[in-house]
């Protein structure tokens, strides 16, 4: 590489898939030299983010009250502090007509002016009273609504305003779940609601205008029908049963969601997985999953309707019934074969969830191709690894008796078959932190530099740096950058390679793979890639390494496989790309490789940016 190349880069192509990104494998048991210093960042830091995540949710709370309550905006602001918050919620006034917005007549007197300016003793008690009332009545009658609540002391000073919280945004799902409909499953925090609602805790089923509409008579025929549904046990069994498969339904819903969100790594800029994320991941889910139960309950009450007025022939009470259980045949048969993919199956044996795939010969199928699927990797597997083979085939006994559950598990035990292969948690890791790792290597000071000032304040687990800026002020002089890992000044050039070294067995194993540095002039990029010292194997870098690994394990494969290896060297100058080897001047395009980055910081240079190609 030329010295005012800023990037040093080994890049292994295969044809034949496109599989992306493994696990750096951290081994991290090198001991940190500061470890004070570590524990108070990590402490310092999950205070901050758990503070952070308080807020965000504080601020949700707020914002729906201002927007329940007109009056609430003058006293409680759109961001407001722990102790503002409190303040602004202690009478009780803003949650009393929030609720009873929520639940016309929860609160049947909500005091107006709850703080009586106070001149006598006796006023005082009475403000005091006045002042509890509010806050008594309210937390009653969300008790009544069986929905999360908090102590009054909660909202004293030293008091746990984030219970608090929690109640207003229960209530607040509670409300969003009525306005669409008060149809389906609804949960907050453990509370989770099917249909009816708990006895005599709310004056109708709908939505607010609903409610206003409804005439006394419906009302009390309403009533009758909750005291019915909660008197017959049957009932309450279907209903409990009905809840559990929606909260499994739910949770299937919820959870493919995240799933994909973390598996997604393409063209999407990776957002942080913190508490908001799944909060607002979820809060889709509800609103997906409610609009979803909706439309079907619209239909369903269409279909049963058409029922009772006889445009199907007149109905009896029994032909009703099985009428309803016959509709309940036909849709199961339809979606047994959707269903089967809604089980969790794997895990362990016991504990796993079987799928009845009798009914889905579709699904049987699909077992069997990947029953075949996985013998046939099982086998290459057996041929290419030098793994003792009564391990593997133990293995694969395991795979073809385990198989049958689900695809799920399958894939689940291509990871331990993958990380058996010398992977490490390939799947997951593919699954959990996509195809992009970049890490992070800190060049000490060279000699003639001891008395330079590290712009490295602190280095954190979790591949966290805080870099410091000494021509900076207050808080803007200190950043934290985030990495898949941080290689201290210390680490040997083995240790940087180590979490590498998968990457080239998989290269052999046809996917693509580029590793890649990138850093400010002088920042220990041909150290890292090269080394310093190419006549000891010890201070060998990457390259050198990888290029070793790559003819060892391909020598041990000669027998059944033939590699061809080609180098190609270029040049990446002042972001201009230059094949150093090709003569002719054409421009050759290639795959788009998983990339590996070491971002190598000077210590008194400071960070520079990462760029992928
Ligand atoms: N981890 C390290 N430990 C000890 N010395 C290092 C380390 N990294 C770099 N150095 C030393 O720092 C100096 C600069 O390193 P190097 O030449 O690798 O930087 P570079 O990023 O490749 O620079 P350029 O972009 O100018 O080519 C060299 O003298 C090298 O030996």
């Amino acid at each position: 590489m030329p010295q005012e190349s800023n990037f040093n880069s080994i890049i292994f192509t295969s044809p034949s898939k496109n599989m992306r990104g493994l696990k750096g494998l951290v081994s991290n048991n090198e001991a940190p030299p500061f470890p004070n210093t570590e524990e108070f960042i990590n402490d310092y830091e999950l205070a901050q983010r758990k503070a952070e995540e308080a807020a965000s949710r504080r601020y949700q709370a707020a914002e729906w009250l201002r927007k329940m309550d007109y009056g609430a905006s003058g006293t409680l602001s759109k961001e407001p502090s722990e102790e503002e918050f409190r303040l602004a919620l202690r009478n009780g006034l803003i949650l009393c007509n929030v609720l009873n917005k929520v639940n016309p007549g929860a609160v049947l007197k909500v005091v107006e002016n709850p703080i009586i300016a106070v001149q006598s003793t006796e006023g005082a008690a009475q403000s005091a009273i006045q002042y509890f009332e509010n806050m008594r009545n309210f937390l009653e009658a969300v008790k009544d609504m069986k929905l999360l609540t908090f102590e009054a002391s909660d909202l004293e000073k030293g008091g746990s305003s984030s219970k608090v919280v929690d109640c207003i945004l229960c209530l607040k799902g509670f409300y969003e779940w009525k306005q669409a409909g008060g149809i389906g499953v609804w949960r907050y925090g453990g509370t989770v609601r099917i249909t009816s609602f708990p006895k005599g805790s709310l004056s109708s089923l709908g939505s607010e205008s609903a409610d206003e509409s409804i005439d006394e008579s419906e009302s009390s025929q309403f009533e009758q029908l909750l005291e019915f549904l909660h008197l017959s046990s049957e009932v309450s069994t279907e209903e409990s049963r009905t809840a559990n498969a929606l909260a499994f339904l739910f949770d299937r819903f919820g959870l493919g969601l995240i799933q994909a969100y973390l598996r997604e790594t393409n063209m999407v800029e990776d957002l942080p997985l913190n508490a908001t994320v799944i909060d607002t991941l979820l809060s889709k889910v509800v609103k997906d999953f409610s609009a979803l139960l909706v439309s079907q309950g619209t239909q369903l009450g269409l279909f049963l309707k058409k029922l009772l007025r006889g445009d199907l022939g007149g109905l009896s009470k029994s032909e009703f019934v099985e009428a309803i259980t016959q509709y309940l045949g036909q849709r199961n048969g339809s979606v047994s074969n959707d269903l089967s993919n809604f089980c969790i199956c794997g895990g362990k044996g016991s504990e796993a969830v079987q799928c009845d795939s009798s009914h889905s010969s579709v699904h049987e199928e699909l077992i069997r191709t990947q029953q075949k699927q996985l013998e046939h990797i099982t086998s290459k597997a057996l041929k290419w690894h030098p793994l003792p083979i009564n391990k593997l085939s133990k293995r694969t006994e395991f795979f073809t008796i385990k198989c049958k559950t689900s695809k799920v598990f399958i894939s689940s035990q291509l990871n331990v078959l993958s990380s058996m292969l010398g992977y490490g948690a390939y799947l997951e890791d593919f699954i959990l932190a996509g195809s992009i790792r970049v890490y992070c290597r800190i060049r000490p000071f060279l000699p003639g530099q001891l008395n330079g000032q590290s712009t490295v304040d602190y280095i954190g687990e979790n591949g966290t740096i805080m870099i410091v800026n000494p021509l900076k002020q207050g808080k803007d002089a200190r950043r934290v950058f985030t990495f898949n890992k941080v290689f201290r000044t210390n680490v040997t050039q083995e240790q940087i390679y180590s979490d590498t070294q998968p990457l080239i067995r998989s290269v052999l194993d046809g996917y693509n793979a580029c590793i890649f540095a990138y850093g400010q002039t002088g920042s220990g990029k041909t150290y890292t890639m090269s080394g310093p010292d190419l006549t000891t194997e010890e201070t060998w870098g990457v390259n050198y390494r990888a290029l070793r690994d790559l003819f060892q394990i391909s020598k041990a494969r000669q027998d059944i496989v033939r590699y061809e290896v080609a180098v190609q060297m270029i040049e990446i100058y002042n972001e201009q790309v230059r094949d150093l080897l090709v003569s002719d001047g054409s421009n050759r395009r290639y795959p788009c490789p998983s990339f590996i980055f070491f971002s190598n910081l000077s210590p008194n240079l400071g960070l520079t940016n990462s760029k992928a190609l």
